[in-house]
């Protein structure tokens, strides 16, 4: 693959990300069951001003004109995610006709557009009703998610051509069950292991069942925020490892390589099992893509009181950072993308989250002022692909976070990610700087760079 000096290849692929939870609204109409989100901010204290998902952008009823928008910027592709509680409103069995009406209308509506559709099959959303029967620590979850898998890849795989089976699989396993600060809200040492390895198996299962079926391509969505030590002391040394290993390689590397970084045996110690042979090499699926989620990186160091990792971050000086705290660093991203194709065998690579948060207050006008850093944000990191891209690194498309400005999970709207502004109270969109801009690096395929 020849990348050219100045700009991308002809085939590569310009899109925008979004997820349900966080752009839909209407988590129940339609026969829809509840999800754990749902559950999670209606449950005081757990989002920034007790806010939730109940209309946020209002996406269920406007995804039209939204479409119109996307349009308008020129988006060859859209990912999206499917919630899972509107097709299988119990988790299992009976499924919703109207949950899939949506995804229908919206995927057609896409393709009338010109617009490629790609699917996520599972953002962060579980329904409740799996929940309540042990959700990510119940090992029936691998078939469970395997039919919801198979009621949508029967249904769309005729017009849906880019699939992922699970967004940020380190989230739901840190956040949602080791931390606390994402749904399902568990705090345990010994439950993150055991939802991590059912999220993976239920990843291994859903592939499985798409390679009877599906005639074109899944893969996996990972986060990875590269960790660079503080120091070159072996305690700095070695809790960059741990963090690494914790965070970048516990989901990729059973993906790809049919095995868990040993590393993770020294994080949590006696609550990390002795998987089962033969469940890693299910885990193993051959897929056709990893998804790369990149925002920023970490310099870390050795920290004996930092449960469980025992490393913490390091927070860089003199640079800049966006709103969520997190250091703008695109040289992260051309190394991650290096260290992908180097460990894992050159996969082809979909950059399917990247974008910064900053504060964009509209005027009394109307006006959107569109933080001028959110535009170099994007230049500089879509520069950082290109840079991996000529370095040979086999990327396929890139998707900026986010079309919308949304509901940010325990951060509620307090964070603003997208390239449209979005006025809660009224649902005006308007586009800022950054989606001018985006729409002209699609137009000339990176050319003004
Ligand atoms: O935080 C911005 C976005 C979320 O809105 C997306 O739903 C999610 O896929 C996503 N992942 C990341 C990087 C991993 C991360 C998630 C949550 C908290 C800290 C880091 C950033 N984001």
């Amino acid at each position: 693959m020849t990348v050219p000096t100045n700009r991308f290849p002809d085939d590569f692929v310009w899109g925008c990300a979004t997820s349900a939870y966080q752009i839909e609204g209407s988590p129940l109409a339609d026969g829809a069951g509840m999800n754990v989100w749902h559950r999670f901010s209606h449950t005081r204290g757990r989002v920034v001003n007790d806010e939730n998902g109940d209309i946020a952008c209002d996406h269920y009823r406007r995804y039209e004109s939204d479409i119109e928008l996307m349009k308008q910027l020129g988006l060859q592709a859209y990912r999206f995610s499917i919630a899972w509680s509107r097709i299988l409103p119990e988790g299992t069995g009976r499924v919703n006709p109207a949950g899939l009406g949506f995804y229908e209308r919206l995927v057609d509506r896409l393709l009338e557009k010109g617009i490629q559709p790609t699917a996520t099959l599972f953002h962060w959303d579980l329904p409740v009703a799996l929940d309540d029967r042990g959700g990510w620590l119940n090992r029936d979850i691998a078939g469970w998610f395997a039919d919801y898998a198979e009621s949508v890849f029967r249904r769309f795989d005729d017009r849906i051509k880019l699939w992922a089976t699970l967004n940020e699989p380190w989230v739901v396993s840190d956040n949602g069950y080791l931390h606390g600060t994402a749904a399902p809200g568990h705090r345990s040492l010994f439950e993150a292991p055991i939802a991590t390895h059912n999220l993976m198996r239920a990843h291994g299962a859903a592939v499985q069942a798409y390679r009877a079926t599906g005639r074109h391509q899944i893969g996996l969505v990972v986060n990875i925020e590269p960790k660079y030590p503080a120091s070159t002391s072996s305690e700095d040394v070695a809790a960059t490892r741990r963090a690494e290993a914790q965070m970048n390689r516990q989901f990729i590397e059973p993906a790809m390589l049919g095995r868990y970084p040993e590393e993770l045996r020294d994080v949590f110690g006696e609550a990390w099992p002795d998987w089962p042979a033969s469940d890693v090499e299910q885990i193993r699926q051959p897929i056709d893509f990893i998804g790369l989620n990149y925002y920023t990186r970490a310099v870390v160091r050795n920290d004996p009181g930092a449960w469980p990792l025992r490393a913490a971050p390091v927070r860089q000086s003199q640079v800049a950072h966006t709103e969520m705290g997190w250091e703008v660093f695109p040289q992260g991203l051309t190394d991650t993308l290096l260290w992908i194709k180097d460990r894992y065998g050159a996969p082809p690579i979909y950059v399917t989250e990247n974008g910064a948060a900053f504060a964009d207050p509209a005027t009394a006008a109307g006006d959107v002022l569109d933080d001028p850093r959110r535009v170099e944000y994007f230049r500089t990191h879509i520069r950082a692909v290109h840079d991996a891209m000529r370095a040979g690194v086999d990327v396929r498309g890139y998707f900026a976070w986010s079309m919308l400005d949304n509901f940010e999970w325990a951060l509620g709207y307090s964070k603003r990610f997208g390239i449209i502004h979005v006025d809660y109270a009224t649902q005006k969109r308007t586009p800022k700087a950054s989606a001018t801009f985006y729409s002209g690096v699609i137009a000339s395929n990176g050319a003004v760079l």
